[in-house]
């Protein structure tokens, strides 16, 4: 069988061949590409960072490590089709995923290790629920996230308790990682069968990918983070990219599709549109990789470099995320995010 990444990137390839409600722009495409071009010549990495510190994890690297497991674990759903999913940390407001590791920092900052799968392996809904409770309201799926952490929990704790071994025994690389993780945590698994070809199957990997790039960001590199085939992983489609994907005018939405959408409709997970807008975003993350690599030619490349950028999926997928936070009002009155039910992103 192909590596990981990979088979994400062929199911990408053979979902945009059929796609009948998501597709790539030609132009946009183009136009997308010249901004993030000139994005990352101009500014540097750090610069389109969040200021996050106070909520970002902390202590030993096996703490480290395992608060970002944790997170990976649970890094799905957090919007509400009433109200959003907010928490205040440290006098400050913090939505959405941001709002989720506000919370479990919240929870540590008051002396619970949260993060700690010896913890978490026994924790009951109830007590999640007062953890991660939001301003207003619960945290999303409370239940499945309750699940989610008493499997992962119970095999990490046979494992020896942590996640850092297995991070480590798989020296350096992505596609280990992301075997392991898949093979482990069957919850990881985000795949299903395909909606345009029965009999094929097709793979998105979206939270077992951010975890390995996860850890490569947040330890920058090196000790747990040091990676050397980070380039191989795909972005990690979620509800937010394909958002700002067709805010760029990178993609575009059938009429059907838009409907949907704009009527704040769920889609059925599994369905053949969330193939689509899944499917559809890691191409479309593929070409503006490849265009902007030809556009910034080797001298471009080193600039981006000393500017902190490294051209491949990840980063281009962090610089999307964090614009849908930077432009934030741009982006939500072009298009709403789709919204599935779902505990893969
Ligand atoms: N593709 C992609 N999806 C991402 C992220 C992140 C955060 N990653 C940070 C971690 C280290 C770096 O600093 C990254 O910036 C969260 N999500 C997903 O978004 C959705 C929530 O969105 P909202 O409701 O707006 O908060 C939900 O599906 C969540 O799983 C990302 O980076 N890429």
């Amino acid at each position: 069988m192909s590596l990981p990444s990979q088979r994400v990137r062929d199911s990408a390839i053979f979902i945009c061949s059929r796609a009948e409600h998501v597709s790539i722009q030609t132009e946009g495409v183009q136009k997308a590409a010249d901004y993030l071009t000139s994005e990352v010549l101009s500014l540097s990495c750090n610069e389109t960072q969040l200021g996050d510190a106070d909520i970002d994890p902390k202590g030993s690297d096996q703490d480290r490590t395992d608060w970002i497991f944790f997170i990976s674990a649970l890094n799905f759903c957090f919007w509400r089709s009433d109200t959003i999913y907010l928490v205040v940390f440290r006098d400050r407001e913090y939505s959405g995923y941001r709002g989720f590791c506000a919370a479990v920092a919240r929870a540590v900052q008051a002396g619970i290790p949260l993060y700690r799968p010896e913890f978490y392996s026994q924790i009951s809904e109830a007590r999640l629920g007062e953890l991660l409770k939001p301003e207003v309201g619960e945290i999303p799926l409370c239940m499945k996230r309750t699940q989610i952490l008493r499997e992962v929990g119970s095999v990490l704790c046979e494992m020896g308790g942590s996640f850092l071994p297995l991070v480590l025994s798989c020296q350096g690389s992505t596609q280990r990682l992301v075997s392991s993780v898949l093979d482990k945590f069957p919850s990881f698994r985000d795949e299903s069968p395909s909606t345009h070809e029965p009999g094929r199957q097709v793979y998105f990997y979206k939270r077992a990918q951010i975890l390995s790039a996860d850890l490569w960001y947040h330890f920058k590199g090196s000790g747990p983070g040091a990676f050397h085939d980070i380039n191989e992983l795909t972005m990690f489609p979620d509800y937010r990219v394909p958002q700002v994907l067709y805010s760029l005018g990178a993609i575009s939405y059938s009429p059907e599709l838009m409907g949907i959408i704009k009527r704040g409709q769920q889609l059925e997970a599994g369905g053949k549109i969330e193939q689509e807008l899944r499917g559809t975003s890691v191409r479309c993350v593929e070409v503006l990789k490849e265009l902007i690599i030809a556009r910034l030619g080797e001298v471009g490349l080193d600039k981006a470099r000393e500017n902190g950028w490294e051209i491949n999926s990840v980063s281009l997928d962090y610089f999307l995320w964090r614009y849908s936070k930077r432009e934030r009002i741009k982006v939500e009155t072009s298009v709403p995010h789709h919204r599935i039910i779902t505990t893969f992103y």
